[in-house]
């Protein structure tokens, strides 16, 4: 869809409004009743003054007054109601817009986060969401209104003289190729003003997220001087595109004046030839004068329309966007409640120019026990997580449980079944009570408590001023690493869920902490099939089965006991750490 033509975007685009598209018509007669209404009140204008000319009784006026003001209260009526209707719509649009948007990230998720930066996409749901806005409430009906209202005028004129509508076509049709040119001279400048603010948000985000490190390697002053030239180089991209909307501006105020007066002009030669009557003079000037008026907001709009084709162009990059992982799985599957885990010569890489991170992985965790993945750091150990979980699939190969190759699960139901406690716990900016909670949502506030207490939290968030309430900040910024963490192991306990991956689940707790809560972990992993990933050796020593992954490759495979007598890469890791 990257090369679809302005008018492809523009009718896929238009497509987005079929369920408003009640609303929309409704807005649409609203605004071409209201541009012929002030024809209309125009033309009563110059009935009222012929008739104040040619009657010296003033009651002959009151009718033409009245319905001139009835007019100009309809015509309040309907400027009330179109922009009220046509904006109504687009918000609507707006929103399945984000909805659709945000139902296809989770999907694409994390995959979608090796190409596109955070910003990026922040950038797309945001403003490239918002500037569409210009398309649904300024720009669709208005295109109608803009061809209806002068194709009237148009009759109206064409049975003063022809030749009175035929030159106000003419000039109708160059005001017509304004918006073309307009988004032909500004297409490349629109995508890229778009693509600018998105890479400038994107540098914002990552400047307030890394803030930290900002702050302690003293590169606030580089940051903000990037920034600054950001912004200036922004806002010079700006005046180019600024020039051609001032040229469409020009040629359009041109054409309108030129257009009205050529037509006058034409209808005087008319009249003075006895072609037409003088009493129709005024009508032409004012039935151009309405044309124009009809087709006045599109040429506005579309000035900015370069832009919302960008921003339409942005947004259908992510729907059209493949995910790498296909739900594909049915929902009638039933996995027993403690499965078994086969992975079967896994082969996997992030992408076709990418190395191999696992390389023909084979290994059977049975139903119940558990099994310790080792290696050196950029083994591959959490990418094997991310396998199971689906984030990816492998290239070749195939993950069994209970003998169903995952990818024959339903999305939901496996990552269900599966429950994940990683170094990198990431909290959202809510209360500890929810950020419990996102391990099940339906648990009950003694449930959560429960979990925390097994967890070893309830005391500590029990002495906060706020206990369960405390708000734990962005990123859980208000807790320390091993708080966090035991967050972390409370929503596990909470989901419950038959397979349970630990990746370095207490690498962030100090041996105290990891002491106490040593029986907790051990209560958890009870009656579950376990995947544990650690670099503190001493939290796998009793796990059933140690692998010991490699460069992608596993390489030894055996309890504590065996490998250490095996006296490989695990007994030379063992050696290292007793040091
Ligand atoms: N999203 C990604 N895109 C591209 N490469 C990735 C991605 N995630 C990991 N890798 C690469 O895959 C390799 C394995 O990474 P992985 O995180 O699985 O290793 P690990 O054994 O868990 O390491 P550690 O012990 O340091 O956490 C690394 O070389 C890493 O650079």
């Amino acid at each position: 869809m990257t090369q679809a033509t302005p008018l492809q975007q523009l009718i896929r685009l238009s497509g987005l409004v079929k369920s408003h598209l009640r609303l929309l018509a409704a807005g649409m007669i609203c605004d071409a009743t209201k541009q012929l209404i002030t024809i209309g009140i125009g033309l009563l204008g110059v009935f009222l003054i012929y008739t104040a000319k040619e009657q010296s009784n003033a009651s002959a006026l009151l009718p033409i007054g009245g319905a001139i003001l009835i007019l100009a209260l309809a015509r309040g009526v309907c400027g009330y109601f179109g922009p009220y209707l046509n904006h109504i719509a687009a918000f609507q649009v707006l929103s399945d817009l984000r909805n659709q948007l945000y139902r296809k990230v989770d999907p694409l998720a994390p995959a979608i986060f090796i190409s596109r930066r955070t910003g990026d996409l922040v950038s797309v749901a945001i403003n490239n969401i918002e500037i569409l806005e210009l398309f649904f409430a300024h720009t669709l009906t208005q295109i109608v209104v803009a061809v209806l209202v002068p194709l009237i005028v148009l009759c109206g004129l064409l049975f003063i003289h022809p030749s009175l509508a035929g030159i106000l076509l003419i000039f109708l049709i160059m005001t017509a190729l304004i918006p073309t040119l307009a988004i032909r001279m500004n297409e490349k400048k629109g995508d890229h003003l778009r693509l600018f603010l998105a890479n400038m948000g994107s540098f914002l985000i990552d400047s307030v997220q890394g803030i930290w490190e900002i702050l302690a390697f003293g590169r606030g002053k580089d940051r903000l001087e990037a920034i600054i030239r950001m912004v200036l180089e922004y806002r010079k991209e700006q005046r180019s595109y600024v020039q051609v909307n001032a040229c469409a501006s020009a040629s359009y105020a041109v054409l309108v004046s030129g257009g009205i007066v050529i037509v006058l002009v034409a209808a005087t030669i008319l009249t003075q030839n006895g072609e037409i009557n003088p009493f129709y003079l005024p009508i032409t000037v004012i039935l151009s004068a309405g044309a124009f008026s009809a087709t006045r907001e599109v040429v506005e709009v579309s000035k900015q329309l370069s832009m919302t084709i960008a921003g339409a162009k942005r947004f259908f990059e992510i729907m059209d966007d493949i995910p790498v992982v296909q739900e594909n799985g049915s929902p009638a599957v039933a996995l027993s409640a403690v499965p078994e885990i086969e992975v079967s010569n896994v082969w996997f890489r992030y992408g076709e120019s990418e190395p191999y991170v696992l390389k023909g992985v084979s290994f059977t965790i049975p139903s119940g026990c558990t099994a310790a993945i080792v290696g050196l750091t950029g083994a591959g150990k959490t990418t094997l997580t991310h396998l199971l979980m689906r984030f990816w699939d492998p290239e070749k190969g195939s993950i069994r449980i209970d003998g169903h190759d995952i990818r024959d699960l339903n999305l939901n139901y496996l990552r269900n079944t599966v429950s994940i406690v990683t170094q990198d716990i990431f909290l959202f900016n809510t209360s500890i009570r929810e950020n419990i909670r996102v391990g099940k949502a339906s648990a009950t506030d003694q449930e959560v408590e429960q979990a925390a207490r097994f967890a070893r939290i309830h005391e500590f968030i029990s002495g906060l001023p706020d206990g369960y309430e405390t708000i734990v900040g962005e990123r859980g910024i208000r807790l320390s690493g091993g708080e966090r963490q035991r967050v972390a192991i409370a929503r596990a306990i909470l989901k419950n869920s038959p397979v349970l991956i630990m990746d370095e689940a207490t690498s962030n707790l100090d041996t105290g902490t990891e002491m106490m809560i040593r029986d907790t972990i051990r209560e958890l992993m009870k009656g579950k099939t376990v995947f544990m990933i650690a670099h503190r050796l001493s939290t796998v020593v009793h796990a059933d089965t140690i692998l010991v992954l490699n460069q992608g490759e596993i390489i030894e495979q055996g309890t504590h006991h065996e490998l250490l007598q095996h006296d490989g890469l695990y007994a030379s890791l063992i050696a290292a750490q007793e040091i």
